[in-house]
């Protein structure tokens, strides 16, 4: 972190300090979590039923794909500082603090102290408390960094909170839950826009649309910006709802609206900054091919930053290196599928369930109609239902005014695909059948069937025998999901394992390197168990062609946990001229306690973003404040999935 925005943040908890003594809180008192009543809990998540959606379509693929290998907890609570929900690992605190880190527990600084949670709240802005910085004793062994979400009006709509380990950078959690409320903002304001209204998104290149920090503004078909993210503001340096684009450009408004959708426009501000713009027009939702959905977890949206610059494969060919039961599974599927018999995948988590989906929909006669793809488990319990299947409006507090169409309507003459679906809570599962089997849809709140015509594609990475022998999985929807089961097999188990991990590094790999892995690399990547399957996969190329930074990949790129492993096979790269023993095997309690204790060292990716944000863009200009060649500066802004 950069010296003057840590001074601007002391001064924040300087200020939250001086607060707690006004309240009269002392550093020893020691509050219980106070934990909310169930049914006001209910009550808080409906009216933020938009707001958590967003959030878990954004953080579960992001922890899955970025953080699942550090020890994490991602929060968020709401604009009381209540926690809704929590995605992670709560190991990352001493067991007496578990309490604080539950659903309903409450982080207000007048209750608690300075802590990440609250002083954000009070500020509405992002903020780290290290340890020491907490007001109370009792949460000194915290470190939490949290960032306010605004929603459509610009109002806190809530507060998203990263707790980490030791081991991953501090000034780096900070960079990391600032970017993840970006894109939920992001998404709560292209959801409730994006069948009404024109969207504008604006950045200092062509090339960067899909970033979160992009420009975002909504406007009707006059030319009037009726919402805009807080990116879009800074980047035109004023506040530009209720304003109209010929306001803001100099370009005229028919001019801009008139432009091509998917083609940039070149745009210039009233303060002569240039910049390029994207537009999209309202799509009914049905038309869409491919719904992107709150919770679909789809690999194509900002939702997945590990993944956002290289599409996966895109047709039922391409995903075929040789293995037999892969070939099988593609064939037979969509053999079924084209006589309406519902598809069952099966297979560990990472083996491309999803990107199977996807290439089968292309294949499918349906393939121009839409494919909504839901994550079961990415969607609070308690929202299911009115998430797949929509409700009347007025049908319970916190519903939308229009109501809701719901995800199985939007695949109306598509795919829907469930993912995870024994994560699906019972009540649903009864609805669902019912679906299934008359083709009809009951909205939440409404007595009228809407009949639905769907193809069925689930998923499951978990036995679903285990959970209708424990009562959690009804038989009969089983029967019904399951017309036709297929497994995809583990990647350690895949015979044309070779040819997958050449491919996805070529798709991957810069340009100026060579074509092919060479055989120590491709040996050691062939030989390794590989619980992640071909996630694990392409987050080690990934990783390993960013550290080898335009030279050949060699052992000593692969990460350390992976080559933690290898090494356990091969004494050889103990001689690695670079290798260090993880601090999280040797190092004592006592040296990470005093490691805590340290003014974290500045992270290259976040000192990155923060020069680059400052410099609006400007590559030149970043790598020179930075020091670093332009070449360096595109591969960190990748890893960022910036460009
Ligand atoms: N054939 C392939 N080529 C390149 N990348 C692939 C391929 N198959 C999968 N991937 C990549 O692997 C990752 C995991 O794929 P996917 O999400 O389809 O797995 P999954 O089985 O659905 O996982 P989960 O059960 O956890 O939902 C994605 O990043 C995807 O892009």
């Amino acid at each position: 972190m950069r010296k003057n925005e840590r001074s601007e943040e002391r001064q924040l908890v300087t200020d939250s300090w001086n607060r707690c003594q006004a309240w009269g809180l002392s550093h020893d008192d020691k509050p219980a979590a106070r934990t909310a009543d169930p049914a006001y809990l209910k009550q808080v998540e409906l009216k933020h039923h938009e707001l958590m959606a967003s959030t878990a379509a954004e953080v579960v693929p992001y922890y899955r794909n970025v953080l699942s290998s550090s020890r994490c907890l991602i929060l968020m609570a709401d604009p009381d500082g209540t926690i809704l929900k929590s995605w992670g690992d709560e190991r990352v605190t001493d067991a007496r603090l578990r309490p604080w880190l539950q659903r309903g527990a409450n982080w207000q600084e007048s209750l608690c102290g300075t802590n990440a949670i609250g002083t954000a709240i009070a500020n509405q802005l992002p903020v780290q408390v290290q340890r020491n910085e907490h007001f109370l004793k009792q949460f000194r062994s915290l470190i939490g960094s949290a960032a306010p979400i605004f929603d459509t009006e610009k109002q806190l709509a809530g507060v998203l909170s990263v707790f980490s380990d030791a081991y991953l950078p501090q000034a780096h959690t900070l960079g990391m839950v600032r970017l993840l409320s970006q894109s939920v903002e992001n998404r709560l304001i292209i959801r409730q826009f994006e069948t009404s209204h024109v969207q504008i998104t604006l950045n200092t290149t062509a090339d960067n649309f899909d970033s979160p920090w992009s420009g975002i503004l909504i406007c009707d078909s006059a030319g009037k910006i009726v919402a805009s993210n807080q990116r879009a503001d800074q980047l035109l340096a004023t506040s530009t709802v209720q304003r109209y684009l010929d306001e803001l450009f100099t370009s005229s408004r028919q001019h801009i609206l008139g432009h091509p959708e998917h083609t940039a426009i070149q745009l210039v501000t009233k303060g002569k900054v240039r910049l390029s713009a994207r537009l999209k027009r309202p799509s009914a939702p049905t038309n869409a091919a491919t719904t992107t959905t709150a919770a679909a977890g789809n690999h194509n949206s900002q939702a997945d930053p590990g993944n956002r610059d290289i599409a996966p494969p895109q047709d039922l060919s391409s995903l075929e290196y040789g293995d037999n039961s892969v070939r099988r599974c593609a064939d037979q599927s969509l053999k079924v599928l084209q006589r309406g018999v519902p598809v069952l995948i099966t297979g560990e988590t990472g083996v491309g369930k999803e990107v199977m989906v996807k290439a089968l929909h292309r294949a499918s006669p349906r393939c121009n109609e839409p494919l909504v793809a839901v994550n079961c488990a990415a969607i609070p319990p308690e929202l299911v239902e009115s998430e797949l299947f929509g409700y009347e409006s007025g049908a319970f507090t916190g519903a939308r005014a229009q109501g809701s169409l719901g995800l199985i309507r939007k695949a109306h003459k598509g795919i829907l695909f469930l993912d995870e679906i024994g994560e699906m809570p019972l009540a649903a599962q009864s609805r669902l059948l019912r679906v299934l089997q008359e083709r009809v849809v009951t909205p939440v709140g409404s007595t009228e069937s809407v009949p639905v015509d769907i193809l069925l594609i689930t998923a499951t990475n978990r036995p679903l025998s285990s959970r209708i022998e424990t009562g959690q999985f009804r038989a009969d929807l089983f029967y019904r999901i399951n017309g036709l089961s297929v497994q995809l097999p583990p990647l350690r188990q895949r015979t044309d394992k070779r040819e997958l991990i050449q491919d996805i590094y070529r798709q991957h790999r810069d340009p100026g390197q060579r074509e092919e892995l060479p055989p120590q690399v491709l040996s050691a990547l062939e030989n390794h168990p590989w619980p992640g399957n071909i996630r694990q996969l392409v987050n080690v190329l990934r990783v390993a062609i960013a550290i080898a930074d335009g030279e050949e990949v060699d052992i000593w790129h692969l990460p350390e946990d992976f080559l933690a492993e290898y090494d356990a096979a091969s004494p050889t790269r103990q001689n690695r001229p670079d290798h260090v023993a993880p601090a999280s095997q040797n190092g004592s309690n006592q040296e990470r306690d005093q490691e805590q204790e340290q003014e974290p060292s500045p992270d290259p990716l976040t000192q990155t973003l923060q020069v680059y944000r400052e410099c609006t863009g400007n590559v030149s200009e970043t790598a020179r404040q930075l020091s670093i060649s332009r070449n360096t500066l595109y591969k960190r802004l990748r890893e960022l999935g910036i460009r």
